[in-house]
């Protein structure tokens, strides 16, 4: 596996307080990473180290082969770092937004107009980016992003503050878009979404990374009991959910039987010995 992105013991520090604590991450070329983690984790300032936008206190990390810090012109053509909605120029459309990022990289505007397509925003392309609704904004920045055809993009919780149905609706936007071999590292605090995008997860709290690794592997690892919950609402509770559910076959018990394995919850608790609150 060619590394996309390496990071050895990376650290900010403010004051006494270790935003991100030596933490060692290699990336593949063309993964989708999802770094989860509660509110104030560390992923934020994770990420910009990466990115080469705040200097790491000690550690290093690099990008394509090439140091993130100092701020590395060679690397700005080649990654993708999605700007929160709040910094769009002001008062320009959705189209004149996306077209003066692409200017921005040469990129030409036929380009800007097949993002926007992609993104599902062609009938918004006329309005002014304020007046684009929270998921509809998102996309926006996803497509800026973009533009320029990065070989590696950094999204950071492109899903905050937006309602379940958008945050789904983005889902379906976020896992293609590695589909061309792209790199893609998430930020996010949500369980389902690092599960049901990323290849693999890491989780941090309190600046440090916890465990890096494939969802099933993490859940696997956690050996919890399988529950098997039938539609008269008895739970059984196994670590032998083959042989259990065979037996309910034979007995025509199996209609409607929800099957629950562990979750990134349960990993998150089992680490650290407290419930997960995003
Ligand atoms: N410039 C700064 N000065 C002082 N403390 C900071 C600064 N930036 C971040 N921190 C602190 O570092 C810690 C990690 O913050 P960070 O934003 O990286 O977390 P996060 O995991 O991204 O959180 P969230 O999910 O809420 O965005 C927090 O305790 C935060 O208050």
């Amino acid at each position: 596996m060619t590394a996309a992105i390496e990071v050895i013991g990376l650290t900010k520090t403010y004051g006494d307080l270790r935003a991100v604590d030596g933490v060692d991450l290699t990336v593949g070329e063309g993964e989708f990473v999802g770094i989860l983690g509660p509110n104030g984790a560390g992923k934020t300032t994770l990420l910009e180290m990466v990115e080469g936008l705040r200097e790491p206190t000690a550690g290093s990390a690099s990008v394509l082969g090439l140091p993130a810090w100092p701020r590395n012109a060679a690397l700005l053509p080649r990654i993708g770092v999605q700007l929160q909605a709040s910094s769009f120029f002001e008062r320009l459309t959705a189209r004149e937004q996306i077209h003066t990022f692409a200017s921005l990289y040469g990129v030409a505007a036929s380009r800007a107009d097949e993002w926007l397509e992609r993104v599902g925003l062609v009938e918004k392309a006329d309005s002014r980016v304020e007046q684009l609704s929270g998921g509809q904004a998102q996309r926006l920045s996803i497509a800026c992003a973009l533009v320029h055809d990065p070989e590696v993009v950094f999204l950071d919780e492109p899903t905050a503050a937006l309602d379940p149905q958008a945050r789904r609706n983005l889902w379906d936007l976020l896992s293609g878009i590695n589909d061309s071999g792209r790199t893609v590292v998430l930020t996010t605090h949500y369980m389902d979404e690092a599960e049901a995008l990323a290849d693999r997860v890491a989780i941090m709290d309190h600046g440090k990374l916890l465990v890096f690794d494939t969802p099933a592997a993490l859940i696997h690892g956690l050996d919890a009991p399988t529950r098997i919950t039938l539609t008269d609402g008895e739970v059984l509770t196994t670590r032998e959910p083959a042989v259990e559910i065979a037996r309910l076959a034979e007995q025509s018990r199996l209609d409607g039987v929800r099957v629950q394995t562990g979750t990134l919850e349960d990993v998150f608790l089992d680490l650290t010995g407290r419930e997960y609150r995003a």
